[in-house]
């Protein structure tokens, strides 16, 4: 891990594993697990004095899964041939991020007397991996929800065969929309928003994925995804290198991951106060830009992505929230000049800088103060009369530092200061006051700060 984080052709770092993943400082030691377990021994070679296995067998691969989850997390687990094998390490830097999002201050947490986190795996496979990990890493609880018998079947035989988290593990089919009043109302405004489509003066509804599975009055802090990536099996190809299983239940649905993860996104406006972040793996690069674009459309107030480590294979993660984030201050002062800026976060797409600033002008003239607004600095310049800036300094009672607004005072002749206003990315403005005047700027005051 050492010498940093390598660059790639383009100048851009290249993503690392999560610094908090178990694999991070040392990839499993393939001799020692064959030392442990005689099950795994057989498909150890050793070539060069490095032992490996042979990725392009299934066999294999799953008896490695097998070995990690128990040797690693305690956890007893398996799954029926050909079913998709994840690979834990990979699977765990998805669990780490959202570890990282759901820690951060971002946006606050979701009211819940409840201080177990609460998540929701969509499609969680025969394999039920990311609530195994979830569970047995953090101490999470899960819903994981599914549409085919294998995946529920042996799901819950993994759940089961794990005593010591199978309390914090619900398996729910997402096969049966289920018929909840709220739910029937929800999809029935579902159904008006073209989320479902009426054929044939039928409706034919999407196979459910979190709206009507979800149930009334539920409330999780996440919910996570690794979606059917692909619009056909023969699209999923085959990867010859590596032999990780895969039905075509698995891996493909109509659509491919634009469509199910489009069809989240739209469940996550009529759930927006259910969870505090929606989140999924996506598969393409391409795709992740046109899914960040509809989940802004979708009026989502936060949007993040990440890029995993995935072996050889790229994937993304991106989440979102509609909660409102909170105001984030960051303020500087330094001698010879005063100023104080902070970050606003959350606004939808037609509120820009320029916006910003002409409710900041009717403000200043509405409250009888002189101002004067460039459009092309995104700044607006403010001046106080004498009388203003007298009544504006008797006015602030709450100054902390005893006696400051007296020196201000006997300082003052008038005040000037600019506004200006900074579009960083759609949704997230910078605002930043300084004084203009000198004399004042020369003398900082602790309540400017
Ligand atoms: C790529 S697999 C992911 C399995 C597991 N989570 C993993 O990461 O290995 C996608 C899963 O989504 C399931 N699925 C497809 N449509 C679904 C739906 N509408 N609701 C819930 N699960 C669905 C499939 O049956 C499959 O198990």
């Amino acid at each position: 891990m050492g010498g940093g984080r390598k660059r790639r052709r383009d100048g851009k770092e290249a993503p690392v594993i999560h610094p908090r993943n178990r694999y991070a400082a040392a990839a499993p030691d393939f001799a020692m697990l064959a030392s442990l377990y005689p099950s795994f021994s057989p498909f150890v070679s050793v070539s060069r004095g490095r032992a490996s296995i042979d990725f392009t067998d299934f066999s294999a691969t799953r008896e490695l899964t097998r070995v990690l989850l128990l040797h690693d997390h305690g956890v007893n687990w398996w799954i029926p041939d050909g079913q998709l094998c994840p690979t834990v390490p990979n699977r765990s830097n998805y669990i780490h991020w959202i570890e990282d999002l759901l820690s951060s201050d971002l946006i606050p947490p979701i009211s819940s007397s409840n201080k177990t986190v609460r998540g929701f795996d969509i499609g969680t496979g025969a394999n039920c991996i990311y609530p195994l990990l979830g569970a047995s890493l953090l101490g999470w609880s899960f819903v994981g929800s599914d549409v085919t018998d294998v995946a529920l079947e042996w799901a819950k035989k993994n759940v089961e065969s794990n005593p010591q988290i199978a309390n914090l593990i619900e398996i729910r089919n997402a096969k049966k929309l289920s018929c909840s009043s709220e739910s029937e109302a929800v999809v029935g405004e579902a159904v008006k928003q073209n989320a479902l489509e009426p054929v044939d003066g039928v409706v034919k509804s999407k196979p459910p994925i979190l709206l009507g599975i979800v149930k009334d009055s539920e409330s999780f802090d996440f919910c996570m995804c690794n979606p059917p990536f692909f619009k056909s099996i023969e699209e999923a190809g085959l990867n010859k290198k590596t032999s990780y299983g895969g039905t075509a239940e698995e891996m493909v649905c109509p659509g491919g991951e634009q469509a199910f993860i489009t069809h989240i996104i739209e469940d996550s406006v009529s759930l927006k106060n259910s969870f505090r972040w929606f989140t999924s793996m996506v598969g393409r690069k391409a795709n992740l830009k046109l899914l960040v674009s509809k989940v802004r459309e979708a009026g989502a107030s936060v949007v993040k992505t990440t890029e995993f480590v995935q072996g050889e294979t790229a994937r993304w993660g991106l989440a979102w929230s509609f909660i409102v984030p909170r105001k984030m201050i960051i303020s500087s002062s330094t001698q010879g000049k005063v100023s104080h800026s902070f970050m606003l976060y959350g606004f939808r797409r037609e509120y820009g800088a320029f916006q910003v600033l002409k409710s900041a002008e009717t403000f200043f003239h509405a409250s009888n103060l002189s101002c004067k607004t460039d459009t092309s600095l995104f700044s607006i310049d403010v001046t106080l009369s004498d009388e203003q800036a007298q009544a504006a300094m008797l006015h602030h009672e709450s100054d902390p530092v005893e006696g400051s607004s007296a020196k201000l005072q006997s300082a003052v002749t008038g005040i000037s200061f600019r506004i200006s206003v900074f579009e960083q990315m759609p949704g997230t403005l910078l605002v930043k006051g300084s004084l203009l005047n000198k004399a004042l700027s020369g003398n900082p005051c602790s309540s400017c700060e």
